[in-house]
C-alpha cells in the first residue's frame, strides 16, 4: 500500500523556475535545477540558487543529494553532500556544487538539473549521560576494523592508499 504524500509549501523566489520533481514515481529525490548559468573549472566551487524556498513540517528535514549521473560523468558533486535543509529554514535552497574533473570544465545551463532534493522524517533525541555505555558486538571497533581493504598495488590505486592506521 503507497503512502500518502507529505504536503509541503513551496515558495518559487524566481517566478519561471520548475517545481521540483520526481522523474519517476518510485523515486526519493525530487530534481533541483540552478536558475543561474555557472562554468566550474576543474577544483572549483559555487553555491548555485534553486529558485525555490520551502516549509517543511516539523518532524521533517529534506536532504540535498547529488545526481548520480552528474558524478559518473562530469564528476561533479557537492561539497556538504548531503545537505541539510532544516524544517524551520525558509530562504532559498542553495547548492553547494564541485567539479572534481581534475582536467575538464564543467557548465551549468539556467533549468540544468543540479541536485535532488529527499525529504525525511528525523526523529529529536533527549540525551541521558551515563558513566558508562551498555556493550556491544562492534565495541569501540570502527575506521576500518573489519577489514576488507582492497590491495595496493593491484592497479586500483584509487581504492588503496597508505594511511591506515593513521
Ligand atoms: O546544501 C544546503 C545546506 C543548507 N542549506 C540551508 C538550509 C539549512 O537549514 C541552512 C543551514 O544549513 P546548515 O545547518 O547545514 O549550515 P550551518 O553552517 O550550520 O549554518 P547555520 O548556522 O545557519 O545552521 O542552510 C541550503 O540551502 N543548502
Ligand atoms: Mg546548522
Amino acid at each position: 500500500m503507497s503512502r500518502q504524500p507529505v504536503d509541503v509549501l513551496i515558495n518559487r523566489v524566481d517566478p519561471q523556475v520548475p517545481l521540483p520533481s520526481y522523474g519517476h514515481p518510485g523515486d526519493a529525490g525530487l530534481d533541483l535545477v540552478t536558475t543561474e548559468a555557472a562554468v566550474l573549472a576543474p577544483g572549483e566551487r559555487a553555491v548555485l540558487p534553486t529558485g525555490v524556498a520551502i516549509a517543511l513540517p516539523d518532524g521533517y528535514a529534506a536532504f540535498v543529494h547529488p545526481r548520480s549521473g552528474l558524478a559518473a560523468r562530469c564528476g561533479v558533486s557537492m561539497v556538504n553532500a548531503p545537505g541539510t535543509i532544516d524544517a524551520g529554514y525558509r530562504g532559498e535552497i542553495k547548492v553547494i556544487v564541485v567539479n572534481l574533473d581534475p582536467r575538464e570544465s564543467v557548465r551549468f545551463e539556467r533549468f540544468d538539473r543540479i541536485a535532488q532534493l529527499v525529504v525525511q522524517q528525523v526523529e529529536k533525541v533527549r540525551f541521558h549521560e551515563v558513566a558508562e555505555l551498555p556493550g556491544s558486538a562492534r565495541g569501540e571497533g570502527g575506521f576500518g576494523s573489519t577489514g576488507g581493504h582492497a590491495a595496493v598495488g593491484n592497479g586500483f590505486a584509487s581504492v588503496a592508499c597508505d594511511r591506515e592506521g593513521q
